[in-house]
């Protein structure tokens, strides 16, 4: 593996763009985040908020139907969409078209949201975020990868990671097996842990925010949400990666003196991610 480039303060101002002041919501990028299943609307939620609060301008949700009122009374702001089926995802179908779409948290991994998730990726043609059960899904078929777009972004944590490009022995042999699949595939595999790494072919990058605080449930569902509204905004997929990454951990350290690293959760990423942008407005 080639030296890391650090994702640093540095890094970041050469890609964080400042929103125009004439900008209106039309042009802000709308997002669309596909995902939840009975018991797992959580994620959807966390996803399409931190979505809306990285600065997307429109951000709709395409769920089963169970998720509908939990969504349209939990995040007012947010679109709805639903499935034909109460508890999981069987055929996604939407009429306009998105900038960015971020699928699979919560989404499970039933037979039909497998055959839904199948159907989606050979027509699909948006700047795609894959995280969670579409992870696990496209690991059982693997034969699918063929089927995305240069430039996809996965977000596997080292569970997921390991369900995609097989089991690894050493750190080394770890990234050269990533290397060569985010080659194999043109794919950004963002590649979550205690240390956050994403690889875009022979470049890997290596993110220095963060702490432990991140380790508690749907802090990831958050990172997807902020990885596909920064896609949705137009940055290009690895500056999305690297930004998003960023932010995403940033958030746990403003808030690290607050909250201490036991009772920071997921919704306390998505309340810090203004305060993340505002510490790169005044590095500027
Ligand atoms: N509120 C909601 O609706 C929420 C919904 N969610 C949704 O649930 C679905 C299932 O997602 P999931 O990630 O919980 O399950 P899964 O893929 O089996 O992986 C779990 C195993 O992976 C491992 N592992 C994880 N991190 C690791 C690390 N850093 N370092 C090392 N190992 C690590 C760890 O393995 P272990 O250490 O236990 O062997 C762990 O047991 C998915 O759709 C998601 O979006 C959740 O986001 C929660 C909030
Ligand atoms: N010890 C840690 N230090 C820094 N970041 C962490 C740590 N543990 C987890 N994270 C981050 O938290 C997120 C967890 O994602 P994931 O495992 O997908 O959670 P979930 O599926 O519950 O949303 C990732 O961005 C990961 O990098
Ligand atoms: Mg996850």
């Amino acid at each position: 593996m080639t030296n890391p480039i650090y994702i640093d303060q540095k890094e970041i101002l050469k890609r964080y763009k400042q929103p125009d002041k004439h900008t209106h919501k039309g042009i802000q990028g709308h997002a669309l985040i596909i995902g939840g299943s009975y018991g797992k609307i959580g994620a959807v939620s966390l996803s399409s908020k931190a979505c809306l609060k990285t600065g997307c301008g429109l951000v709709t949700v395409f769920i089963p139907k169970c998720g509908y009122d939990i969504l349209q009374t939990g995040i007012p702001e947010v679109m709805v969409l639903t499935d034909n089926q109460e508890k999981l995802i069987s055929n996604i179908t939407f009429d306009f078209t998105p900038q960015a779409i971020g699928i699979g948290p919560g989404l499970g991994q039933a037979v039909e949201t497998q055959n839904a998730l199948h159907q989606f990726l050979k027509i699909n043609k948006t700047p795609l975020v894959i995280d969670a059960d579409a992870l696990n899904i496209l690991s059982q078929n693997k034969e699918w990868l063929s089927l995305l777009q240069p430039k996809t972004i996965l977000t596997p944590h080292p569970e997921e990671l390991e369900r995609l490009i097989g089991k690894w022995h050493s750190e080394e042999e770890k990234m050269s097996m990533a290397i060569s699949f985010s080659k194999q595939y043109q794919v950004i595999i963002v590649m979550k842990g205690a240390l956050t790494r994403i690889i875009d072919g022979e470049t890997v990058y290596e993110n220095t925010t963060g702490n432990a605080a991140l380790a508690t449930a749907g802090s990831g569902d958050v990172l997807t949400g902020m990885i596909t509204s920064l896609l949705a905004q137009s940055y290009e997929p690895i500056s999305a990666a690297i930004l998003g990454v960023y932010l995403h951990g940033l958030t746990a350290d403003i808030a690290l003196p607050e909250t201490g690293y036991q009772s920071f959760i997921a919704s306390d990423v998505i309340a810090n991610i203004g305060k993340a942008f505002l510490s790169l407005e005044k590095l500027e």
